[in-house]
């Protein structure tokens, strides 16, 4: 799967520490920034982020034991319709996006966490037998929660709202982490190690891979590859947002494979707002007079939604 052309256009590189920082006029100027991105490309690579590398090594290096486990000890966490725990190989098909009609099942296997609460399932589908798994997982997912809380402001701006627009709708987010293992493969047609698609979440958090394989489809149509950009995070708006800003920020189709002769692995951070937030398109970002492009949907019910189209154990449930 070579991407269609070498000569891609940039990724952008955006550069957090004025904000982070709280210097003043950066919070307009990096909004700015998000907003061009946002509107022409959807993916950004953002650094001086202020999550230590050795927090996204420890959560790499348990995603590589969690893995490394007994098929058996992987299923004895089976995911639950909330999709928390483990989907085996080929356990999930990415239905939910008509990018690529006839998906062949994923090439990947994954453990998938929420934190415990509303929406989230059972509470203890944590592996029996991985002593450390647990804390580093939960101590990640909080650092990427407090990444994305900091970036929120950076959205409302951009969107030309409040700082303090998206913070009271994402105090009980329903995010998750997913920890995908791709094996070496041999892909066959419309096959992949995760399918073309969009992300559900609001904003996804993705520390930077040492093993290459992420593509993105460019407006224009092309798949290019995402560079490989030590001690970053790739950022990428999902369907919530999109449909949050009436289409206005773009949600860039995207897909991944593992073409190097070992394991390839990736922890993305799925950011999502509280279960019973509205979506609804954002005054800023209607045209007056016209009606909004999609349907008012709360959070919960997309995610619903969302997970029985690409989820086989899920769908199995639901037809029972
Ligand atoms: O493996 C990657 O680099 C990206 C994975 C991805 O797009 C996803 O899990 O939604
Ligand atoms: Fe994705």
């Amino acid at each position: 799967m070579a991407a269609d052309t070498a000569a891609a256009p940039a990724i952008p590189i955006i550069d957090l520490g004025p904000y982070l920082a709280g210097e003043p006029g950066a919070l307009e100027a990096t909004a700015a920034q998000l907003r061009h991105v946002n509107e022409t490309i959807g993916f950004m690579t953002i650094v001086n982020h202020g999550v230590p590398a050795a927090l996204v090594e420890e959560a790499f290096a348990a995603c590589a034991r969690f893995h490394a486990q007994p098929l058996e000890a992987k299923l004895a966490v089976k995911a639950n319709a909330q999709l928390q725990g483990y989907v085996p190989l080929r356990g999930s098909t990415t239905r939910h996006s008509k990018i690529n009609p006839d998906n062949k099942p994923n090439e990947n296997e994954a453990f998938f966490m929420k934190r415990d609460g509303e929406d989230a399932g059972a509470p203890d589908r944590w592996p029996a037998d991985l002593p450390g798994f647990r804390e580093v997982a939960l101590r990640y997912y909080d650092a990427m929660d407090a990444l994305a809380q900091r970036l929120l402001p950076l959205y409302a701006v951009a969107l030309d709202m409040p700082p303090g627009h998206f913070g009271p709708f994402c105090d009980r987010p329903l995010s998750g982490l997913r920890f995908t293992h791709y094996p070496p493969a041999e892909y066959g047609a419309n096959q992949f190690g995760i399918a073309p698609h969009s992300d559900s979440s609001f904003i996804t958090l993705l520390a930077q891979n040492k093993v290459p394989g992420l593509q993105l489809r460019t407006t224009a149509g092309e798949w290019i590859d995402m560079p490989v950009i030590p001690d970053s995070f790739v950022v990428n708006t999902g369907e919530v947002l999109h449909r949050w800003s009436n289409g206005r920020f773009i949600n860039t189709p995207h897909r991944a494979y593992n073409v190097s002769a070992g394991p390839r692995y990736a922890i993305p951070y799925f950011f999502h707002p509280n279960p019973d937030t509205l979506i609804e398109a954002l005054p800023t970002c209607r045209v007056p007079g016209e009606a909004p492009r999609f349907e008012p949907m709360t959070v919960g019910d997309y995610m619903a939604w969302f997970r029985n189209q690409n989820y086989d154990h899920v769908r199995k449930q639901d037809a029972a």
